[in-house]
């Protein structure tokens, strides 16, 4: 399998590459050059298997020659071995034909986990294989960052260093990100928002001796390697209602387009997907855009659902490749236009061709609070007020014959301020992750500046060639 860049200028890379990669020279994001397909067979096989056996099947064709396929099992099977719950990723029902996809059963608590856990084990597979060492720098609104590090930590080839918005996360997601006292682990608050950190992480990529020197690798979902390891899920989630006898929809609770950019996937390789569900908070690039057809940045404001405060949305990048046919020139454009004056207008064809595949809503805050509250008096079900969002968008879409599936992005217990406010009830962490509310914090306060963030990464690096 053979990734190309979405800006249709960068080398194209296998499996391996792209997964060492992060961002494509040309600053766009790597696709592949086809899609695979699974046929009805295959899916209809899917029933009854295990977490592993299912992402084995759906990770393969991506992986292509690039990891031979026991390493490619035994290295799945590990990553999910980790998980608190014996499906991995269950299903739960909370209305007629609504269902919360639970993605939160991973050692952090969200989603990121079930990417992150596999991306770990598969860096350092390819890592030991080759002799070499990388510098893995992430930017996070939240999740991302403590995933990335439990995914990473005390691991010999790579160090760990997480640029997060100081004071804009919950207190249980610095100290995941904060507490763990590994030498490989840096956890760097950023004096800005999420915006800021994702574009100096981008331009840290886009400085070729800085990123050769420091053999600087991604783990956001900029790495196409976190993208195939959700679309599992969509899988899983769609076989047990189901598929490929029956159509199901998923709304998703979005911000950097990642997660629903994994369903727009699974879709394209066989899974019969209805309506792809894009929920945002206050923070509604998104939901403007496939109101108006202009991305049009305005602002991020603090919600209580920190982890979905994005405007620049980076894996929406590959959706417009798509919509464009696979044009690199128009991509090209359109992101000079969003860095040039903050905005860009979509054509009316591609706007047609998005809107016949997802649909998009809105939650401000009050409604988020609200959802959560409702929620637990009419099913008794404690949600997230990121999954609450989820939750309020897919009601909006009505009754349908057609099942919907809410993706239950984290726990709760990562937001217990935000849900007690809103439904009197405090989460509880995990008994074993209560430990990091009373640990030592260990943080590197920097100004949003790309190049005193640099210098700390290459002081700091152990894979920093010297003399590079
Ligand atoms: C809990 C939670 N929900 C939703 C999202 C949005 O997911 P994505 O960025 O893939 O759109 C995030 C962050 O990515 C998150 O951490
Ligand atoms: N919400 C994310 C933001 C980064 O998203 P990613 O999926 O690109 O890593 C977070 O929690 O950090």
């Amino acid at each position: 399998m053979k990734y190309v860049s979405t800006r249709g200028e960068a080398p194209v890379l296998d499996f391996a590459e792209v997964l060492l990669t992060g961002l494509a020279r040309d600053g766009g994001l790597y696709v592949p050059e086809t899609w695979p397909r699974l046929d009805e067979t295959t899916i209809a096989g899917f029933a009854g298997k295990s977490y592993s056996d299912v992402a084995l099947a759906v990770i393969e064709p991506f992986v292509g020659s690039a990891i031979a396929r026991e390493d490619l099992a035994k290295l799945i099977s590990g990553a999910y071995s980790s998980f608190g719950h014996p499906a991995v990723t269950p299903l739960v029902q909370i209305a007629p034909n609504r269902f919360v996809l639970e993605l939160f059963h991973g050692p952090t608590l969200a989603f990121k986990d079930v990417a992150m856990q596999l991306l770990g084990r598969l860096m350092d597979h390819v890592l030991e294989a080759r002799g070499e060492r990388a510098t893995i720098v992430g930017a996070t609104s939240g999740d991302t960052g403590g995933a990335a590090i439990e995914a990473f930590r005390g691991r010999d080839r790579t160090d760990v260093f997480i640029l997060f918005p100081d004071g804009r996360v919950s207190p249980v997601q610095r100290r995941q990100m904060t507490t763990p006292k590994e030498a490989n682990v840096h956890s760097l608050a950023v004096s800005g928002n999420f915006d800021d950190c994702q574009s100096i992480l981008k331009g840290m990529f886009n400085h070729f001796s800085f990123r050769d020197q420091v053999r600087l690798a991604g783990v956001n979902s900029i790495n196409w390697a976190r993208i195939v390891a959700q679309v599992v899920y969509y899988f899983v989630a769609g076989v047990a209602l189901g598929a490929p006898h029956r159509a199901v929809s998923f709304t998703v609770p979005t911000g950097n387009f990642g997660d629903i950019f994994a369903g727009f996937v699974a879709k394209r390789i066989g899974l019969p997907i209805d309506r792809l569900v894009i929920a945002t908070n206050a923070n509604d690039i998104l939901a403007r855009t496939f109101a108006t057809g202009s991305y049009a940045m305005a602002g991020v404001s603090p919600t209580m659902s920190p982890s979905m405060d994005i405007q620049i949305s980076s894996n929406f990048e590959r959706l417009l490749f798509e919509a464009y046919d696979r044009d690199g020139a128009a991509v090209r454009r359109l992101m000079q236009g969003l860095g040039q004056s903050g905005s860009f207008q979509i054509g009316s064809a591609e706007m047609a061709a998005m809107r016949s595949e997802f649909s998009a809503g809105r939650c401000g805050e009050d409604d988020t609070a609200a959802t959560i509250r409702e929620t637990l008096a009419e099913t008794g079900y404690l949600v997230d007020p990121h999954t609450a969002t989820g939750v309020k968008v897919a009601k909006e879409q009505g009754e349908s014959a057609v099942p919907m599936v809410v993706l239950g992005t984290a726990h709760p217990a990562k937001f217990p301020d935000a849900v007690e406010k809103a439904c009197g009830v405090r989460p509880g962490l995990p008994a074993r992750l209560e430990h990091i509310l009373t640990d030592e914090e260990r943080m590197t306060v920097l100004p949003a500046d790309q190049g005193v963030i640099e210098d700390h990464v290459a002081r700091f690096a152990r894979a920093v060639r010297q003399g590079a």
